[in-house]
């Protein structure tokens, strides 16, 4: 594997240049444990870095560490010595959580990221308020975002393609396409963006296919039976846990727990949006800190009383925050009845984040 074909380009080869003479080598990181990382170098061999400490205390935050899909320069260790992260390159994008005006709560989920695909579907899933909440992290992060209206199969075609419409009247920015992982429509769609040198990440809600669809990826891309081991008979990713997976034919994907939660992230704030009308409100309360229960001159309450707020929207607003931890309860119980079927099944499981925390079962990590 070249480094064209893991992304290198023309910027970051003007910004290594800085470098030059140091005997350092550039790498990208693939994975992100507590204690190192792993890099592929020129020529796709894989190995294990640390990060030396100047890398590390030059970092005002955590999000200014390196993250899966960074380019980092690395001195080569031997026997005795490991091979030490010894600068960061510059990235293009940034895939992120950043906690409004708190930068030291921001987490980076994957660096150089190319493209966010989120798929969705023009039925249960459909929310363009949700999708609003993509595309502003997206947008932010200074990747390009691809969506799939996927599951048209299941529709009539106009319900798809009206829901493809709306959302892409909401962002110039976006590509949206309406496919069906069934016909193999959302691979050839896949594939069409995914180019050699390009970094994808999927996203979206529980059950719109992105599992479907990674495996069909990988399944026509990246053949895990050409990497068992000979001696374990073991597959070479039963010991290692990559979060950047290069498929064959170019391209690479970037799956890890992070991006899971995305979704989770982006529902608790269409949440907490959907209830925007009442919480300004808020502003008009006479205690800063009014719990809008019981204290006086309460403004949601007398908005509630004075007929101008709806009673029952007034008690889901109370409850917004048991709303958000059921939501959280949700996806968190699901993880882990996938978890457990794949294993009593023991099979693979279905895309790599499983994968990767069966492995960490597997070994006994926390
Ligand atoms: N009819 C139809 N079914 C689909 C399509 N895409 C996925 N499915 C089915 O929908 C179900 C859920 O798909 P998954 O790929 O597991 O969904 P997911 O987004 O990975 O869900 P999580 O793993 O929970 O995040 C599976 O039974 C799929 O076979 C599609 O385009 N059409
Ligand atoms: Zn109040």
């Amino acid at each position: 594997m070249t480094l064209k074909e893991l992304g290198w380009n023309d910027d970051l080869e003007k910004a290594h240049a800085a470098f030059a003479g140091k005997g350092w080598i550039p790498a990208r990181l693939i994975r992100e444990t507590v204690i190192n990382y792993g890099a592929f170098i020129k020529g796709g061999d894989e190995i294990d870095v640390v990060l030396c400490g100047r890398v590390w205390h030059e970092a005002a935050c955590d999000a200014d560490l390196p993250a899966v899909g960074d380019w980092v320069m690395i001195e080569l260790g031997d026997e005795n010595h490991p091979s030490v992260i010894r600068a960061m390159l510059p990235r293009r994008t940034c895939f992120s959580r950043k906690m409004p005006g708190n930068s030291s709560q921001a987490q980076v989920i994957g660096a150089n990221i190319d493209i966010v695909t989120v798929v969705t579907d023009a039925g249960a899933d459909f929310n363009i308020r949700r999708m609003e909440r993509y595309f502003m992290l997206i947008g932010r992060s200074g990747a390009k975002a691809l969506v799939l209206v996927n599951k048209s199969d299941l529709l009539p075609i106009e319900q798809s393609q009206a829901a493809a419409a709306e959302i892409a009247a909401l962002w110039d920015g976006a590509s949206v396409h309406v496919t069906s992982a069934v016909s193999g429509q959302g691979l050839k769609v896949l594939k069409k963006y995914i180019k050699k040198g390009t970094t994808m990440c999927i996203v979206g809600s529980s059950g719109v296919g992105k599992s479907t669809l990674v495996n069909q990826l990988y399944g026509d891309d990246w053949q895990w039976t050409g990497e068992v081991n000979e001696i374990t008979g073991k597959g070479r990713h039963t010991t290692t846990s990559r979060e950047l997976v290069p498929l064959r034919n170019g391209g690479m994907l970037i799956d890890n727990p992070g991006m899971r939660e995305i979704q989770m992230w982006t529902d608790e704030s269409t949440l907490r949006d959907s209830f925007a009308d009442v919480t300004a409100l808020a502003a008009d309360c006479k205690f800063s800190d009014c719990s809008h229960r019981k204290d006086a001159k309460c403004a949601i309450r007398a908005a509630v009383e004075a007929g101008t707020l709806d009673a029952g929207r007034y008690e889901n607003f109370l409850n917004l925050e048991n709303e958000i931890a059921a939501l959280k309860k949700r996806s968190e119980k699901r993880q882990m009845a996938v978890e457990r079927w794949a294993k009593r099944n023991s099979v693979k499981a279905r895309n790599l984040a499983d994968r990767i925390q069966l492995e960490k079962d597997d070994r006994g990590d926390v």
